[in-house]
């Protein structure tokens, strides 16, 4: 058990998906696992391992935000030894181009989080996705013939932001959108040694303002969630 996985050495796969949202997690293992065993129910951020066309796979919600998944994907890497971590996550599209339920794989994630001040670099650090990771996904992808766009997205510390249009900037520079988490998953990953790769669903668009409800971002990510799967 760590501070906050209640689980034992042993219950959870070296492959494991990650949403943000608990019942996502929940969603998928029942919904795709086989056998899936429940090994974490702190703050109800469940955790499931089960097997995926014959192999294991672990899935876990991270919370919301860089802090919340800095902690979990600590703790999954570094006391359960986890070596895949994929983010399953949904996104805002900044491109008129990237519409509500296409799927994006994160190349990279650019950040307004003072999250890499802890490493006291002589510069700017680049979170960046593992290649093998990014490249089996994007094969997978090709496979199921799911389109997916893969570029630089921003994990952003601010939903709801005191500037309506600061995210033109980031839209200027090619960045095709915005979630919350996966710059400080890739941090973690090339700090403790492991691969990380967030694969992202557009559940809103701050160019047009279409949206989905709470209720479809829970279950129609099957794309993204069937192209993660892939990755065991
Ligand atoms: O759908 P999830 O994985 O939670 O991801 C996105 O949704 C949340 C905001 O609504 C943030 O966590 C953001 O990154
Ligand atoms: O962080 C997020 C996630 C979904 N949609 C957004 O606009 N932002």
């Amino acid at each position: 058990m760590t501070v906050h996985i209640g689980a034992k050495k042993g219950d959870i796969a070296e492959t494991i998906l990650l949403p943000g949202d608990p019942l996502r997690a929940r969603f998928v293992a029942e919904k795709y696992l086989e056998n899936p065993v429940c090994y974490n129910e702190v703050r109800g951020m469940y955790g499931y391992t089960g097997h995926y066309k014959g192999k294991r796979i672990s899935v876990q919600g991270t919370g919301m935000g860089m802090p919340s998944i800095g902690i979990y994907s600590h703790e999954l890497i570094a006391d359960y030894g986890v070596k895949n971590l994929i983010r399953i996550g949904s996104c805002g599209s900044f491109n008129e181009n990237i519409k509500v339920r296409d799927v994006l794989l994160a190349m990279s994630a650019s950040t307004n989080s003072n999250y890499a001040s802890q490493y006291e670099l002589p510069g700017t650090f680049a979170p960046t996705a593992s290649y093998e990771l990014l490249e089996k996904a994007k094969k997978a992808a090709d496979e199921k013939s799911i389109p997916v766009k893969v570029g630089n997205i921003l994990s952003s510390d601010i939903f709801y932001d005191a500037n309506p249009d600061a995210w033109k900037k980031w839209a200027a520079l090619g960045v095709m959108g915005v979630e919350m988490e996966a710059a400080a998953l890739y941090m973690n990953a090339a700090k403790l040694g492991a691969n990380a790769l967030a694969i992202l669903t557009v559940s809103d668009s701050l160019v047009t303002h279409e949206l989905t409800t709470s209720e479809e971002r829970e279950k129609t990510l099957t794309d993204m969630i069937e192209i993660a799967l892939e990755l065991a």
